[in-house]
């Protein structure tokens, strides 16, 4: 069954035009290809970031944008969670302020925060700041604050890139770990297809 049905146009006022169309199951989907053929596009686009021109997104039984039915679910009711290559936590709360923040954008928030929090190994860092933290650490932590919000659906912008060889394998068997206790529909857009094969269900491959 589709998780998610895009089919959208869009285009920048650079002139670059996306016109994309594609589905994706449970699990994990890795969303490939060159640089510049549109991968963080369609990203903002299903997160309500940006607008496309015309198309249609549905996630699950869920609506959030068709042009032809004038449907535009703004970005904080889509219940869409996001992670950043930069992880963009938040530098004056703590590691538990940055999980609390994720549970409180919703009315669903995760049921078991404790059980997350043990899953990404965090007890130990709650009272710290981003700023003491390590990258993995600090992904780890972006992934535990969207999966708090218990998204319909994750999106992950090359999560690791950022990351050295080592840590790269240890975030994603981290992110691996976690959405089997906590099964959200994730699209991870990577350059690095080698290093999320193996845990992907499905790879999807942007044409340049
Ligand atoms: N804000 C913007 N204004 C105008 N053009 C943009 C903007 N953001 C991106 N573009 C252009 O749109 C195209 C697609 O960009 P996008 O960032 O979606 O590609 P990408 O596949 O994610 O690339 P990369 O792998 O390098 O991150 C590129 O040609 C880019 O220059």
């Amino acid at each position: 069954m589709s998780v998610l049905s895009f089919n959208c146009r869009f285009v920048y006022p650079s002139g670059f035009t996306l016109n994309q169309e594609f589905e994706i199951g449970s699990g994990i989907t890795a969303l490939a290809g060159p640089s510049g053929s549109g991968k963080t596009t369609i990203l903002h686009l299903i997160a309500g970031i940006l607008r496309p021109l015309a198309g249609q997104i549905v996630v699950g039984d869920k609506t959030l944008f068709d042009s032809s039915l004038r449907i535009n679910v703004p970005l904080n009711r889509r219940r869409v969670g996001l992670v950043f290559q930069d992880y963009q936590l938040f530098p004056h709360l703590t590691v538990a302020g940055n999980l609390r923040y994720g549970a409180s954008r919703t009315v669903s928030p995760v049921t078991d925060l404790s059980a997350l929090i043990a899953t990404l190994e965090l007890d130990s860092l709650l009272n710290r700041y981003p700023a003491s933290l390590s990258g993995g650490q600090r992904q780890r932590v972006a992934i535990g604050r969207a999966i708090a919000s218990n998204p319909l659906l994750l999106l992950m912008d090359e999560p690791i890139s950022a990351l050295d060889p080592a840590l790269k394998a240890k975030v994603i068997e981290y992110l691996a770990t976690t959405l089997k206790r906590f099964p959200i529909p994730t699209l991870v857009v990577t350059h690095d297809l080698n290093s999320v094969a193996s845990v992907c269900t499905e790879i999807i491959s942007l044409p340049s």
